[in-house]
């Protein structure tokens, strides 16, 4: 490994743990080398999820560049803040001048009427100056908050657009904190960093440009202050933006810890890992203090630095100045001007660090925003996409056909290789085989959760794909086998995508979930139901979530195992209602028990990516024993030959 130069920028994180500014870059490559690793999986946790950028920390400003269209709609809004910026600096930087004249003239001739005039302005320049400030502050703060609601917004509609694939991979707790924090770091840039670079560095260049005029040796010897002012910025830049990232990063991590912790609390309980989980979090909890307190320390010493530049500059004009005022080059008014408008350039020349530190933050949010934003979503309308006809009464249901289907997950191997099937108009085909054969995810085709890797999937001929999402997605009811319901009241859950659905139509879909259960409720179908619905029974969920889905009788439903959580009396009544809505609709189910089989009016088994047999379920029973293994306890081999 090569050597530390000992000029180059770091980062410290834990104590004595000092990383070299390109040593961190090749650490940030190595691990976020894109959205995910090869063998990274999402679903069974192997490597944490780190969804990260593929490169280190953008050096460049681009990506914050980018959200300049955010500012459009406040135009007017910043014009008026930047005069009122500009003209609360002009007032400010008139005062010294005035108190220079007030020094040299009345002062000097004991003049009080003049000292009067004089004071007065100085008093009308510091009035107005408050007045100039409270008119930036307000417009800056409205036109920050309303920008940040913008994009948070943009942000959210354009999570939903995205396609399942991308929610996979992307940890919930990074969506969360570029939705929050990375925006009000945004935000603080917009509202604070940004105008006070536009003013301070106006600031620096008008004072310094009035201080050569007042005397050009003691100005050029201030401007020389902004060599080392340079060098020092550059180095805190490069590493700056790589701690800002990292803390970034790092913040997001632990937001999934605490959803994750949140959502498994029952779990975590049950397991009395409530130690593990807080030493886990604790050890987040570390490294994030760790990288903040690096990051601190770094804008403290660069602060410093700052800080020190200035007031060197100070004494060094005070001794050069009364230097010059002995040998008659300066007046003593010229020389109090002199240092009352370079104390003006204390504050523009120390808040330079925090600028810049904020700006890098900014960027940094910016370059993760739009990680998210710059993903396409691949499940879209072509081109061209049409909208399924209308079709009412019996035979609604339509034909259902796979053709040829491939499908595989990003980065994995195949899971269907070749699915031919067709579900007659009106049949409902229970699909069966073993755990983990891809039963779910050949039902997630069927509304175009993911997109088919080869061959296609037609509705009444007609290739889902070039069918509107919207159009497909209002004929194809869904029930999954873990249920999603929303802290919102029943029938907000109910009716999610069929929000026009009427009173009647809601009580028929829960008659058939056995879902009346609902009505005892203390607020009945109003009652809001906790986080997830976990105030609810697993049983109660799933009979919610079939009525869901039935819910205006679509005409294709597609449902994973809905009636698992039953316990045999509620399934048979479900079953036996359930029976009267399939009629009349294509169902494609996936089914593991062989109770819930009588639902079907014939069974798929599905092996190795492909329909190996279809049948009734006494046929497959009969001639296939791979499928006698599966829906019942005989014991077969890997081929699915039975043992005798
Ligand atoms: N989102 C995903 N990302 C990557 N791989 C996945 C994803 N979902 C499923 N898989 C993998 O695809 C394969 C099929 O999974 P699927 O959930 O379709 O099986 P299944 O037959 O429905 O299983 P089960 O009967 O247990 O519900 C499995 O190997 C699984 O690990």
């Amino acid at each position: 490994m090569a050597p530390d130069r000992d000029d180059e920028p770091t980062v410290r994180g834990r104590p004595g743990f000092r990383l070299p500014v390109r040593r961190l870059s090749a650490k940030l490559r190595a691990h976020r080398p894109g959205l995910l690793s090869p063998g990274e999986d999402s679903r069974t946790g192997d490597r944490p999820t780190r969804c990260r950028l593929a490169r280190p920390a953008n050096p460049l400003p681009r990506n914050l560049w980018r959200l300049r269209h955010y500012l459009r709609p406040y135009r007017a809004q910043l014009v008026w803040l930047m005069l009122a910026a500009f003209a609360a600096t002009g007032a400010g930087i008139a005062v010294p001048l005035v108190v220079q004249r007030a020094v040299d003239g009345p002062i000097a001739h004991r003049d009080s009427g003049g000292l009067l005039r004089l004071g007065g302005l100085a008093l009308v320049l510091g009035l107005a100056e408050a007045g100039l400030i409270f008119i930036r502050r307000w417009a800056q703060s409205s036109s920050a908050v309303g920008m940040e609601a913008t994009i948070r917004d943009d942000i959210y509609a354009h999570l939903q657009r995205l396609h399942i694939g991308f929610h996979d991979r992307w940890q919930s707790g990074q969506l969360l904190s570029r939705v929050t924090s990375d925006l009000s770091v945004i935000r603080r840039f917009l509202s604070f960093g940004l105008l006070f670079l536009v003013v301070n560095v106006t600031t620096y260049v008008a004072v310094v440009t009035l201080l050569i005029t007042l005397h050009p040796g003691l100005g050029l010897l201030v401007a020389a202050g902004a060599v080392p002012l340079f060098l020092a910025s550059r180095r805190f830049t490069r590493a700056y933006l790589l701690a800002a990232r990292r803390l970034q990063d790092e913040q997001g991590d632990l937001a999934t810890l605490i959803e994750e912790s949140a959502q498994g609390i029952r779990t975590v309980k049950a397991f009395g890992r409530r130690p593990e989980m807080t030493s886990r979090f604790a050890a987040g909890s570390r490294t994030l203090h760790d990288t903040a307190t690096g990051k601190g320390r770094l804008l403290a010493r660069t602060s410093a630095q700052f800080d020190l530049i200035p007031n060197l500059t100070l004494a060094a004009v005070l001794v050069a100045g009364a230097v010059a005022v002995a040998h008659g080059s300066l007046t003593i008014g010229g020389l109090v001007a002199f240092v009352s408008l370079q104390l003006m350039l204390i504050w523009p020349i120390e808040s330079l660090a925090w600028i810049i530190a904020t700006a890098q933050e900014a960027m940094t949010a910016a370059d993760r925003i739009y990680e998210v934003l710059d993903t396409r979503p691949t499940v879209v309308d072509r081109p061209g996409a049409v909208a399924l006809p209308r079709v009412e009464g019996a035979g609604r249901g339509g034909e259902l056909r796979f053709d040829g289907v491939w499908f595989g997950y990003p980065q994995g191997p195949p899971v269907l290789r070749g699915v031919d099937l067709t579900v007659q108009p009106g049949e409902t085909l229970a699909v069966v085989g073993t755990t983990g054969c891809g039963k779910t995810t050949l039902l997630s085709l069927v509304p175009r959760l993911y997109d088919v890797t080869a061959g296609r999937i037609t509705l009444d001929g007609q290739d889902i794909q070039d069918v509107r999402l919207d159009s497909l997605r209002s004929r194809v009811g869904v029930a999954f086998e873990e249920p999603t319901l929303f802290s919102m009241s029943v029938r907000e859950n109910l009716t999610l995508g069929r929000a026009d659905a009427g009173e009647e139509e809601v009580r028929a879909a829960l008659a058939v979930a056995q879902a009346d259960f609902v009505y005892d409720l203390p607020w009945g179908l109003d009652t809001r139901i906790g986080e997830q619905g976990l105030s609810l029974s697993g049983g109660q969920r799933q009979r919610l979530a079939l009525a869901r889905a039935i819910l205006g009788r679509p005409g294709v439903l597609v449902l994973d195992d809905p009636l698992s959580a039953l316990d045999v009396h509620t399934e048979a009544l479900v079953e036996r209602a359930l029976a009267r809505v399939l009629r009349d609709t294509t169902a494609l189910v996936v089914v593991h028990r062989p109770s819930t089989v009588a639902l079907a009016d014939r069974v798929a088994l599905l092996a190795d990516g492909r329909i190996v047999a279809v049948g009734t379920h006494a046929e497959l029973l009969r001639e296939v024993p791979a499928y006698r293994s599966v829906l019942s306890a005989e014991d077969t081999d890997d081929l699915g030959l039975v043992r005798s």
